[in-house]
């Protein structure tokens, strides 16, 4: 379980993430959603160890992160982050085979390159393994970043903005792989989304974040609300109910 506590973060001054406590349900898909600049990169990044909080902590099943050894935390979380700035030069099959590295420590077993094959095909990259990530397109190269965190196989897994220049079919693609970590793998998918569609249809929780603070979190049919959505984006936008199914129209 992710819990933060009294956690700020802090930058020339300015503070970009305030959150007294947080809770993040063990289990399942939730989705971070707020407006540019609301500090969804900046929390995750500190659950995922890769930002220092200014002050307060971030618990993985009650131990602070920050505790943890390189190694040990790399089994049980991985991060996916915006902009993955690896040397182009290096092919989707080396890619992928770095998530494994926590384990193989760069001699892989068979059981890598099973858990190596396992996230190819999950993604769709089996016959792109041997390209290398600059022949590839932008939405095939966040797919094999992908498929590089699901062969990390780790309990918890962290996405930020992972439907970045994908197209709307590999979109729902990717937030079905998500939703199978989730449902049919048992991990924890905790994933910063823009499109509250996907975050609708697709996540199970959602926080919402705003200035840095969360203003609420809680199952999806509590959160994606006219009311809340409106303060939250400052626009006007409207949410109606299909098929049991909420949708939200940003022109409304
Ligand atoms: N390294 C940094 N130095 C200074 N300010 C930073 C740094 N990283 C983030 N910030 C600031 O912190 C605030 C929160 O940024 P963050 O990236 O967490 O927001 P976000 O909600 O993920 O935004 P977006 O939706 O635009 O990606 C922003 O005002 C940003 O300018």
């Amino acid at each position: 379980m992710i819990r933060v506590e009294s956690l700020t973060k802090t930058y020339a001054g300015s503070t970009v993430v305030d959150i007294d406590a947080l809770h993040l349900p063990q289990g399942g898909v939730t989705a971070i959603i707020g407006p540019n600049g609301a500090g969804k990169s900046t929390l995750l990044s500190m659950i995922g160890r890769l930002e220092i909080p200014s002050t307060g902590r971030v618990l993985l099943d009650g131990q602070d992160v920050r505790t943890f050894r390189n190694n040990t935390l790399a089994r049980r979380l991985a991060v996916l982050k915006q902009d993955n700035t690896l040397a182009a030069r290096l092919t989707v099959h080396d890619l992928v085979a770095f998530g494994r590295y926590p384990y193989s420590r760069g001699r892989p077993t068979q059981e890598d390159r099973e858990q190596i094959d396992a996230a190819l095909d999950l993604v769709g990259l089996q016959d792109f393994r041997y390209r290398f990530l600059d022949e590839l397109s932008g939405g095939q190269r966040q797919r094999a970043f992908i498929a590089m965190v699901l062969a990390q196989d780790t309990e918890y897994a962290l996405f930020d903005e992972p439907l970045n220049s994908l197209d709307i079919n590999h979109a729902v693609g990717v937030m079905r792989l998500l939703g199978h970590a989730a449902d049919e793998m048992g991990k924890t998918v905790v994933v910063v989304l823009h499109d509250l569609n996907f975050a609708a249809r697709h996540a199970d929780h959602i926080i919402a974040m705003q200035a840095g603070k969360v203003v609420e979190a809680g199952p999806v049919a509590r959160i994606i609300r006219e009311d809340l959505l409106r303060r939250l984006y400052d626009t006007g936008l409207t949410v109606t109910t299909r098929n049991n199914r909420v949708f939200v129209d940003v022109f409304g």
